[in-house]
């Protein structure tokens, strides 16, 4: 049959990147517990094409790569390696770099604050490899949504509840403890109420070369604990008032949580590089708050 990927290019000159963007897949990856669980993805797949006459690549081959690889799994950095050694090979001389991209949906189980339920959370996984005669180098992405309330906006309401008090128990005689506690359980002992947001921080990070079982849920239980306040599943009034003191303990601007999805991943002993942006939606402004942080693990 004609190939006519063989012919003599026209205008001859090597190209960047040559592939195959949205190719579904359901991609073998390992769950919260180790276990391999399947889930729709998305594939982008290229190489360069190194030789300038060369007309095209051998497209098939780096799809029935994915296929072959990326179904059976489980998803993991020596498996990625190895896949874009075997683009480059396929391709017999035409490609010396390859590169591919994944996305998926992550479900993790999450227990609840304080009763004994759990819920399942899906969160966005994306992995960009790439294999040069540099090297390989391969970054996970991730998002964790979680609650804001803004210190501004806490101290700001603390002083609202001060001066209501003021304002009710004005006669000279100190209200006994029984009085005060009635009044704080009372609708009149909330006189304001800090705002506070869905937010989500947007995490890449550069793997280690050491690194092979990639550390997803390792990384994000750590950031949903330096947060403080990820978003829940299972919500009973237990629950519910255990949220509530969690956000008065872990008052944030955007600033704070950036620092501290920072204070993570610098010293995560799976991560080269990373790079953070904290988005909190606020419920105060029709804009959003945003902080960035990257940079270098010591871990
Ligand atoms: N390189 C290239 N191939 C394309 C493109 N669009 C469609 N194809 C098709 O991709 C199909 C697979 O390409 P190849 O991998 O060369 O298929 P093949 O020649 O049957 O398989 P090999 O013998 O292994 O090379 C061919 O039918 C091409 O026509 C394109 O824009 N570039």
């Amino acid at each position: 049959m004609p190939d006519v990927a063989y012919d003599r290019a026209a205008a001859a000159r090597p190209l960047d990147w040559v592939g195959m963007r949205r190719v579904a897949l359901p991609l073998c990856v390992s769950d919260g517990d180790g276990r391999p669980q399947r889930v729709p993805a998305w594939a982008d797949i290229g190489v360069d094409l190194a030789s300038a006459e060369t007309r095209g690549i051998h497209m098939s081959r780096l799809y029935l790569l994915l296929q072959e690889r990326l179904v059976a799994g489980p998803l993991t950095a020596s498996l990625l390696r190895t896949l874009l050694r075997d683009c480059i090979d396929s391709q017999s001389g035409l490609a010396t770099t390859a590169h591919l991209g994944l996305r998926w949906e992550q479900l993790l189980e999450r227990r609840a604050l304080a009763s004994d339920n759990a819920g399942w959370k899906s969160y966005p996984v994306a992995i960009d490899a790439s294999l040069s005669p540099a090297g390989a180098e391969i970054v996970l992405a991730f998002g964790v949504e979680y609650s804001s309330t803004c210190p501004a906006s806490a101290a700001l309401s603390r002083r609202a509840n001060a001066e209501r008090f003021e304002t009710d128990f004005a006669g000279d005689d100190a209200p006994s403890k029984v009085d005060v506690r009635e009044w704080l359980s009372s609708g009149r002992g909330l006189a304001a109420t800090p705002h506070a947001q869905r937010s989500r921080a947007d995490v890449r990070v550069t793997l280690r070369d050491d690194v092979d079982a990639l550390p997803l849920l390792e990384l994000v239980d750590a950031i949903e604990a330096a947060l403080g306040t990820p978003v829940q599943t299972a919500v009973k009034r237990e629950d519910e008032q255990a949220f509530a003191r969690a956000n008065a303990d872990n008052l944030m601007f955007c600033e704070d949580a950036a620092r501290r999805v920072a204070a993570v991943l610098s010293t995560s002993p799976r991560v080269a590089r990373f790079d953070a942006t904290v988005s909190h939606f606020e419920s105060l402004h029709a804009h959003d708050a945003v902080a960035r942080v990257a940079g270098t693990a010591t871990g």
